[in-house]
């Protein structure tokens, strides 16, 4: 799909197909697209070409249909309610819900159940929307930067939830701009920049994209082109007998340099990270 606003554009050309049971981490700098994405997959709005299909059906029809948990940005709040009414509210709303009380303790509010939804702090509304995403117990859930403004324990409670959620194979699409919390919880990693998808895989696969791992060891008499030439190896350095190399498979190299080379020493394999991954494929724009 599509999507300008007027001169600027938002996505292009962005095929992506998300899996029932994955839990995907849709990460990108400021502006990339992401809350785009998730608003077309959402149907609020329509993209400029292509179609979005959620669950099998137009996206308005499946959120209508009580099977998508949403937790928007800053999304806005019923003020003037007390949170165990606004939460009661929602699931009443959905087909067949968590009772109020599992969704509040789930996003670890079942304390402010009494208080007016106007006199919460930042976070405190956070966990509400939380809450409000979890109660229809929907089948795919989408979080767009869920833990802005949350604490150590509310940022805790959300991943606890959300990993038991797709634990039992219901689906979860979140954006974020914590590398670590795509390291941690998803399985599978969209890079979105300039409106483009510049990565799309597993943690793994996306930190491999820059180069892979790096096997260092200790090695008498190592000759430079003995080593450049073990599969997988993309760039080797040596240092008086301290012998580093970057590969794209650090199993196939290891296995080689095994059988190669008699004396190898104090091996260790380090991965690169997903933060050198974001910044070498999204050009350092964060
Ligand atoms: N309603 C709008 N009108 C005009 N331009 C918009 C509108 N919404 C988004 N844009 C532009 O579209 C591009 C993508 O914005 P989007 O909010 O999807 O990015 P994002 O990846 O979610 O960013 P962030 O990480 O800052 O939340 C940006 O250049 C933004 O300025």
């Amino acid at each position: 799909m599509t999507k300008d606003y007027g001169p600027v554009t938002a996505l292009a050309d962005v095929d992506l197909d998300v899996g029932e049971g994955e839990t995907v981490a849709l990460l990108g700098p400021n502006g990339a697209g992401k809350s785009t994405l998730l608003s077309i997959a959402l149907g609020l709005r329509t993209p400029g070409s292509g179609t979005a299909r959620v669950l099998g059906r137009r996206p308005l029809e499946a959120l209508r249909a009580g099977r998508i948990g949403v937790l928007l940005q800053e999304s806005g709040l019923l003020e003037d309610v007390r949170v165990g009414e606004l939460v009661a509210a929602v699931a009443g709303m959905y087909p067949a819900p968590l009772t109020p009380e599992r969704a509040m303790r789930a996003a670890g509010v079942e304390e402010l159940a009494g208080q007016r939804v106007g006199r919460l702090s930042g976070g405190q509304r956070q966990r509400v929307r939380f809450a409000l995403c979890v109660v229809g117990d929907p089948d795919l859930l989408v979080l767009d930067e869920p833990t802005v403004g949350l604490d150590v324990e509310g940022r805790r409670a959300l991943w606890k939830e959300l990993r038991a959620r797709t634990g039992q194979g219901r689906t979860a699409v979140f954006a974020t701009h914590y590398l670590a919390e795509a390291d941690d919880y998803a399985d599978r990693v969209v890079l979105l920049a300039g409106g483009r998808v510049v990565a799309d895989g597993s943690v793994a696969t996306v930190k491999s994209l820059v180069g892979g791992n790096e096997v260092r060891c200790t090695l008498h008499d190592a000759d430079l082109s003995d080593l450049e030439i073990l599969p997988g190896v993309l760039r080797v350095s040596v240092e008086g007998r301290s012998v580093s190399l970057r590969t794209k498979d650090s199993d196939a190299t290891l296995r080689a340099l095994f059988a190669m080379f008699g004396d190898v020493r104090d091996v260790r394999v380090e991965s690169a990270d997903l933060e050198s991954a974001f910044v070498s494929l999204t050009g350092g724009r964060d």
